[in-house]
């Protein structure tokens, strides 16, 4: 049993938007661990072609409805209108939380889920809190080179500026995350600068999205109007945003390479230290010999890299799985130089027999 609801209009919606790699699963998992006594669906869509962010959600025990191949604030609108509606329709729900892809723009998103652009909202549901989650670290780089703080308003020009630009300006609640990668007086800076560019959202400095499920969901704070008014309802308003993939306009693709050959623990070490920077983030799971039954999660934002155990292949044919996003990747060398981090006959580390096949 869920809380009484409190929204008049129907399931409250939170939509959690935010660059590549700023923490958007790690909140939507942080909400799933502790609900507050809530039931919560989660709609999630991801940039690669392989939604290992459905897949981990649903690992977590997440109920979870998988938008694929594309970017929900483009191709995706009807899905979205249809999904959340068909949950309000069929659960007993008492909030939906959608994440975006590290792409998708918030605007066309609230625009789909008021029915601001096709007089259609989606029925039983109501748009209730919109959420952007910045990466500290990251904002504090990407404006920066010498690593000081970002002096004047970001530069459009700027890859992935613009995502950020926008969720930062529109918004009701921000998540300055990664709170733990920057130091005090740098944190007081940076959201000084996010005020000026965001005036009405309420902040909250986070390390791994630590905020209460209350501050994010079924909030109320929301305001159609307050919101049309943002800078990013301006410009859509004005037929700035032409629906194109944001992908193409971001100049972002993705590469996902799966093998059924395991790694050499150290060669991919190795690679993992010194990768390709046009990569902006990698995430999915690998099979390494050193821990032959373990999946190795691996998870990649800027500098932050995690690679560990999540689990065990149990049933599951080990293979590897990872889905590379970034700007201009050189997607054969990336792929070469991972298969020569793969396990070759000469290796000692690895003897398993039969030696497995190659998926390709
Ligand atoms: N140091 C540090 N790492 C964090 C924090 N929050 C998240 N991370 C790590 O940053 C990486 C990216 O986090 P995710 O939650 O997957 O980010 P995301 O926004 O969903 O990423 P995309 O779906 O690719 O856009 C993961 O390795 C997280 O464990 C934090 O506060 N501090």
């Amino acid at each position: 049993m869920g809380r009484e609801p409190t929204h008049q209009d129907g399931v409250p919606i939170t939509v959690i938007c935010g660059p590549l790699g700023a923490g958007k699963t790690t909140l939507v998992n942080r909400l799933l661990d502790a609900p507050a006594g809530r039931t919560l669906a989660v709609v999630v869509n991801d940039m690669g072609q392989v939604n290992v962010d459905a897949e981990r959600i649903a690992n977590e025990g997440g109920d979870v409805v998988d938008l694929s191949n594309g970017c929900v604030c483009c191709r995706l609108q009807d899905d979205l209108r249809e999904q959340v509606q068909s949950l309000a329709e069929t659960r007993e729900l008492d909030a939906i939380v959608v994440e975006a892809s590290g792409i998708s723009e918030p605007v066309p998103i609230a625009q789909t889920l008021t029915g601001a652009t096709t007089d259609e909202p989606p029925a039983g549901v109501a748009l209730d809190t919109t959420v952007s989650v910045i990466d500290a670290y990251g904002f504090w780089k990407a404006f920066d080179e010498d690593e000081h703080l970002p002096a004047s308003a970001p530069d459009p020009a700027r890859p992935l500026t613009d995502v950020l630009v926008d969720a930062i300006e529109f918004c009701d609640v921000l998540l300055l995350n990664k709170c733990d990668m920057v130091p005090d007086e740098v944190r007081d800076d940076l959201e000084s600068v996010i005020r000026t560019l965001q005036p009405r959202a309420t902040i909250h400095r986070t390390t791994y999205c630590d905020v209460e499920t209350d501050a994010v969901v079924d909030t109320g704070l929301f305001d159609y109007e307050v919101g049309r008014r943002q800078q990013g309802w301006k410009r859509a308003l004005a037929g700035e945003h032409d629906h194109e993939s944001a992908a193409e306009t971001h100049g972002v693709e993705s590469i996902v390479y799966e093998r059924a050959r395991p790694f050499h623990p150290e060669r991919l070490d190795a690679w993992l230290d010194d990768w390709d920077g046009a990569i902006v983030r990698a995430k999915g799971f690998a099979w390494v010999t050193s821990r032959p039954d373990e999946v190795i999660g691996v998870s990649q934002a800027g500098p932050s890299v995690q690679a560990g155990p999540i689990g065990e292949w149990g049933d599951d044919d080990p293979a590897t799985r990872l889905v590379f996003i970034g700007t201009d990747l050189d997607e054969e060398r990336i792929r070469s130089e991972l298969d020569a981090c793969l396990v070759s006959g000469a290796d000692d580390e690895w003897t398993r027999d039969p030696f497995p096949r190659e998926a390709d």
